[in-house]
């Protein structure tokens, strides 16, 4: 049997710190009227998509980083969107940051949503692994202030039904967490979308940065593969103030092969025609948790930080 769900990653070039919504939004709804074109369903967009990735810079004016935030989704300049969605009848996953109030404290998230073919919000996510640093660090060019700027993610790692299948989401660095995948992959996940900003330097370490586009994925084809599902990772790349971000945005079946991959770090749409079950020769073998998962030797995963053992 085969469920086609026909998908593509829509890869965004660089966002400048001048840019506006308005445009930003122009750009996308671009990327979805190709993506309709050559027959997709969904199209996935990427982390942070509508404005620059601002957690590079210290940003003290807190008006101006509320600015960088969405206070309701869809609003007045991201209706457009969901408009465009709803006539066309194509699906789409985007990435935001999340202002909101609870009991008149400001609380900020690092988000995406899973929206439908009728421009219905159908899943939310928010972003669970936040790396960098609360504090800017000294000698760096760019910051990555994402500690600061985001509350670690609320809602754990949900699915949804969507599309014919069971939709599922990360944002940009979860995908380097295999926790991120299994939990999802748990639930019977058949597609992971994500987006994400990749600066080359992201760890400081040269003999690191230099293999980012490498890790970047064996992350995902190691995520897709050991959970039987598909990965859609879609990136924001290209040099984007001074900062330069890995592309080569990929969608991964759940045999963890690269089906279609960005060659550009520019607006650029990949398609695929991925079949929902093809991780099910996969799930009822190699992979079949039921069967073969062994939880009782993994408590330490969730228990407590394992510690290494003293040297002899
Ligand atoms: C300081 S680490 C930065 C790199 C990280 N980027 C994001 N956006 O999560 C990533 O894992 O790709």
């Amino acid at each position: 049997m085969s469920r086609y769900l026909v998908t593509a990653a829509a890869q965004m070039g660089p966002i400048a710190r001048s840019e506006t919504r308005k445009d930003t939004v122009r750009r996308l709804i671009e990327m979805m009227r190709e993506a309709k074109s050559r027959g997709a369903e969904v199209v996935v967009f990427t982390e942070l998509a509508l404005t620059t990735f601002f957690p590079r810079w210290l940003i003290e004016d807190e008006a101006e980083l509320d600015s960088y935030y969405e206070a309701e989704m869809p609003g007045p300049e991201t209706q457009p969107l969901f408009d465009e969605a709803a006539r066309l009848g194509i699906g789409f996953y985007i990435g935001y940051a999340e202002l909101v109030m609870e009991g008149g404290v400001k609380r900020r998230f690092n988000t995406s949503i899973i929206v439908d073919q009728k421009g219905r919000i159908i899943g939310k996510y928010r972003k669970v692994h936040l790396p960098g640093h609360k504090e800017p660090q000294p000698g760096r060019t760019h910051q990555h202030l994402e500690k600061r700027y985001f509350e670690p993610g609320d809602m754990g790692f949900p699915v949804y039904r969507g599309f014919g299948g069971v939709m599922g989401m990360c944002i940009c660095n979860d995908r380097r967490w295999p926790e991120t995948y299994r939990v999802m992959g748990l639930q019977g996940v058949e597609m992971v979308m994500l987006g994400y900003n990749t600066p080359f330097d992201h760890t400081g370490h040269e003999a690191v940065n230099s293999l980012t586009l490498f890790h970047n994925h064996l992350s995902m084809q190691a995520g897709a593969y050991q959970n039987a599902t598909w990965v859609v990772g879609t990136a924001k790349c290209g040099t984007e103030e001074g900062s330069k971000m890995g592309g080569q945005s990929v969608i991964v079946a759940p045999s963890g092969e690269i089906v279609a991959q960005a060659f550009t770090v520019e607006d650029e749409v990949i398609t695929a025609k991925c079949d929902l079950d093809m991780g099910k020769a996969y799930r009822e073998t190699i992979f079949n948790f039921a069967l073969h998962r062994r939880p009782e030797a993994y408590k330490l995963i969730v228990e407590r930080t394992g510690a290494i053992p003293p040297a002899e």
